[in-house]
């Protein structure tokens, strides 16, 4: 037995083969591409994110090859909060879906939020009035794109994030369900009813109809259509958005332990069972995961929005390095970053500053400086953000950090890991399978199908490989860093 887990991130689709010892035996891969209309705009074409999804699975399915242990279900893994419409007949959308990272909706929640709509939609959601979520997307549709948006109310387009999109099309239309996951990244699910909420629909103009059904995180929903995914008569058996399900990958399943996954953002989540623990700084309560008799549990975040895409920008923006793994030994070349600080509020800033008219930053350049230190700190960067937020996650949710857990695309960069272990002053132990993301998909559908009896069985087969221990902590650099994350503060609308 194994499992097929399509884990749809923001930047490309990754199709992981999960066999029964939680061994990842086969992947396949396929970037999508990225569409920046204007300044602050992030948009993903649907039909491009199904059809990256093909191309990956093909790839896993060729790697598996036809004597290797087939899928017997598939569970689904995305990045979250990204609005997506289609036609409900067709599959077709109407316009491009308007990704977590896009900033066009901040005018609309300093509104909202000059109307006083926060606490009460802070109370009910756990999450904060921020561009990042998707009713923000979705209203701003509804007052800009009238033609597109009498499509929603009048039933013919779903709406949706990325997992529901991705179900419609793996069922031909059949389904339009998201998991409570998911649901609880959108603006408009009570976390504590466990259900939509009128009143949150009625702030973001969005008919309760439009949305999807919401199900348990593993549980089996319906069977893929195999004349539209490759021949494959699947059940779709578990559902999560990314940082929920590596997450479940890690195995955090008691109170109190946590994970930072390392990809597009860094996102730490800390597992705080059936309580939901609501945070007055910054730090965002969420579904961890809906068991199939209904029960929630709940997680702390820290969201950070751009670690790894910073590393992607050095690439593909500014061309100072030809790929990702080659940041570890230029950093290395250099005893530090010569006085450079990066902020990398490319898209404004997540947890746990919050100012989505924040932009990139870079300080204290001279002209001795190179690429490698620019490289050099951008690493820097994503550890000073990490620290921060788990800063805020001890002083706030109560956390005991005594080791943190590590995984996803950018903790391959070792070097990053002991810079974050240096920023913690705590040990980073790195996950032996980094794409916890796509396992904790895998991990869901396979508990809900029987190929793993139980969490303490997958919980038995996490394995971390690799220890880093703190050395000493560079204080100025901090200090400095703090001054550079004030100064990229409104820059956007300054
Ligand atoms: N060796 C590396 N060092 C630093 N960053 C890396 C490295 N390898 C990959 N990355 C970054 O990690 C990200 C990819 O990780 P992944 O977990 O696949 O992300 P996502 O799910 O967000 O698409 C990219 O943004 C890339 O720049
Ligand atoms: O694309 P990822 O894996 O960095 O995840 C994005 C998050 O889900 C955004 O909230």
């Amino acid at each position: 037995m194994s499992v097929l887990a399509l884990d749809a991130g923001t930047t490309g689709v990754t199709a992981l083969i999960v066999s029964a010892d939680a061994q990842i035996v086969a992947r396949g891969y396929s970037e999508f591409p990225q569409h920046f209309p204007t300044e602050g705009w992030v948009e993903h074409e649907p039909r491009e994110i199904w059809e990256a999804a093909l191309v990956a699975v093909r790839a896993a399915l060729d790697a598996l090859g036809p004597d290797g242990d087939q899928p017997t279900a598939v569970g689904i893994t995305n990045q979250r909060e990204t609005a997506v419409l289609w036609d409900r007949e067709t599959l077709g959308s109407p316009r491009r879906a308007i990704v977590w990272q896009d900033r066009r909706t901040a005018g609309l929640c300093d509104q909202l939020r000059e109307d006083g709509h926060e606490p009460r939609v802070a109370a009910l959601t756990g999450l904060r009035l921020d561009s990042y979520f998707t009713a923000t997307k979705l209203a701003w549709i509804a007052l800009n794109e009238p033609h597109v948006w009498a499509s929603v109310t009048s039933g013919r387009t779903a709406v949706g994030t990325v997992d529901s999109y991705l179900v419609a099309r793996m069922t031909r239309g059949l389904h339009h369900v998201t998991d409570a996951s998911n649901a609880s990244r959108t603006l408009l699910y009570d976390i504590h009813a466990g259900a939509w909420s009128q009143e949150l629909c009625d702030i973001f103009h969005v008919p309760i109809d439009a949305l999807p059904e919401v199900v348990p995180s593993y549980g089996v929903i319906g069977r893929t259509d195999p004349s539209t995914f490759l021949g494959l008569d699947l059940p779709i058996a578990g559902i999560a958005g990314d940082q929920q399900a590596a997450l479940f990958g890690q195995a955090c399943y008691e109170v109190g332990t946590s994970k930072c996954t390392y990809g597009t953002g860094s996102f730490v989540l800390v597992n705080t069972g059936e309580r939901p623990v609501a945070s007055s700084t910054g730090l965002l309560t969420t579904v961890a995961w809906q068991h199939p008799d209904g029960r929630l549990e709940y997680a702390l975040e820290g969201s950070v929005f751009v670690t790894g895409a910073a590393i992607q920008w050095l690439r593909d923006g500014l061309e100072i390095i030809a790929s990702a793994s080659e940041t570890e030994a230029l950093a290395q070349s250099v005893p530090d970053s010569g006085g450079v600080v990066f902020v990398p509020a490319l898209t404004g800033l997540g947890a746990p500053d919050w100012d989505p008219h924040a932009r990139g930053t870079i300080l204290g350049i001279s002209r001795g400086t190179t690429r490698a230190h620019i490289v050099r700190a951008t690493l820097e960067a994503i550890a000073w953000e990490v620290r921060d937020v788990v800063d805020l996650m001890v002083r706030e949710g109560g956390l005991e950090l005594a080791v943190l857990s590590v995984d996803g695309g950018a903790s391959a960069n070792g070097f990053l890991c002991q810079l974050q272990a240096d920023a913690l002053q705590a040990p980073v132990a790195r996950a032996a399978q980094l794409e916890t993301t796509g396992l904790g998909a895998a991990f869901l559908a396979g508990l809900a199908t029987g190929v793993w009896a139980s969490q303490e069985e997958i919980a038995r087969t996490v394995k971390h490989d690799a220890q880093f221990e703190p050395g000493p902590r560079d204080d100025r650099a901090h200090r400095r860093w703090r001054v550079a994350v004030e100064r990229s503060k409104s820059w956007a609308v300054l």
